[in-house]
């Protein structure tokens, strides 16, 4: 592993200038990810993960634009900005920023691979499975049709397709929903990226399925040496396939963690709440517990910590408070909450906003 990480994406601020205001959907993340990792990307429905991740891809259509941060890949400035604003406010890009044909034909699925949810969005209906693997093949790795058609093949059997020579000139519409995935994992790896981009692509999927595909990421990962960023809403998929794990909140990575670190002594209340919305071998189900509320619209976002108004060992504090990512253990499992004695915030001293003592997590009187 080298010292500089594959991925660094730094203070990232993604808006939607819409008719309602201005959507917040990314704001301020940083995260990085390391060569040979897979890393996940966690939170509930609107949390900003797809937002975040189609900015590493410069994915982002109007009314959305990328408005702060840079994101740094493999020594390619995919975004950045100078420090000072142009004369009419709006962010300047740097020079070494990547042009949008760069962006083409250097990065986005050749160097980055990604995987939607939706295979049709990727795939084309009009054209057979093997034709679109092979030419993307053909394109990006410089073979011959003959050995980009053999390479084809061969991935599409790597990938579990069965009967991978006879399947070659079916339609996408004649795979089945587990295999159409299986047949994006194909088509991401024919170019050998160095890093695969996954946004949800297994939630469509049975779990039965959904396992095999999981179970083959991880072999595939395995040979092929390629990083992951996954992004999920499911703990599951992150306890099987992640190695390190980033808890997204209303636009905010809250928590940063090794996978075992984050299940086992989760430092923010929202991970925990996420843990304990889901069924785990080692805990009964009486002690299951939906997480309670919505999360609120990114437009508006409450002051403080943005999750102050769910979480249950919220204090004053944490309603005028807004605290940023730290390291709160020696181990340097990062958490934004301000119990941690890192914040100095007091948070002992202040008063809980929940009322009952479960909700308070503990004596408040002391
Ligand atoms: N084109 C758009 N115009 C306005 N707002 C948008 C647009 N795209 C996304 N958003 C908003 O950005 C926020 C983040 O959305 P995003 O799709 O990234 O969430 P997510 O974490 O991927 O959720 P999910 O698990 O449902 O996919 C949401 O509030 C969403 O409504
Ligand atoms: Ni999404």
């Amino acid at each position: 592993m080298s010292d500089t990480p594959l991925l660094k994406v730094e203070n990232l601020k993604t808006q939607f200038f819409t008719d309602a205001g201005t959507v917040r959907a990314v704001d301020g993340v940083s995260f990085t990810v390391e060569r040979g990792e897979i890393v996940g990307l966690v939170g509930e429905s609107g949390a900003g993960k797809s937002v975040a991740v189609r900015s590493i891809l410069r994915l982002i259509d109007s009314p959305g634009r990328i408005v702060g941060g840079e994101i740094v890949f493999d020594g390619k400035t995919i975004i950045g900005f100078e420090d000072e604003p142009g004369p009419d406010g709006e962010p300047v890009e740097r020079d070494e920023m990547l042009t949008d044909s760069a962006m083409r034909s250097e990065v986005r699925g050749s160097e980055i691979a990604l995987i939607f949810q939706d295979p049709m969005e990727s795939l084309n209906p009009v054209f057979t499975v093997g034709e679109q693997l092979r030419e993307l093949i053909e394109l990006n790795r410089g073979l011959s049709k003959r050995d980009a058609r053999d390479r084809a093949i061969e991935i599409l059997r790597e990938v579990g397709i069965p009967q991978p020579a006879e399947r070659f000139d079916d339609y996408p519409h004649q795979f089945s929903g587990g295999m159409r995935q299986r047949v994006l994992i194909a088509m991401a790896l024919g170019c050998e990226p160095q890093l695969i981009v996954a946004d949800e692509p297994t939630t469509a999927l049975d779990v039965t399925v959904e396992g095999q595909i999981l179970d083959l990421v991880y072999d595939l990962q395995e040979k092929y040496d390629a990083s992951f960023l996954w992004v999920t809403h499911d703990m599951g998929i992150v306890a099987e396939i992640c190695d390190r794990v980033n808890v997204m909140y209303l636009g905010e990575v809250v928590e940063r963690a090794d996978v075992d670190d984050l299940f086992y002594n989760p430092q923010h209340p929202y991970t925990e709440a996420l843990l304990n919305s889901i069924p785990r071998p080692d805990r009964s189900t009486e002690e299951l517990q939906p997480l309670e509320g919505a999360m609120p619209e990114p437009i508006d976002p409450p002051s403080g910590c943005r999750f102050h108004d769910r979480c249950p060992e919220a204090r004053e504090v944490c309603e005028r408070t807004h605290p940023d990512l730290r390291s709160v253990t020696e181990a340097g499992q990062h958490a934004a909450c301000l119990k941690h004695d890192v914040f100095g915030a007091e948070y002992e001293r202040s008063r809980p906003l929940a009322g009952d003592d479960a909700a308070a997590g503990g004596d408040p009187s002391e």
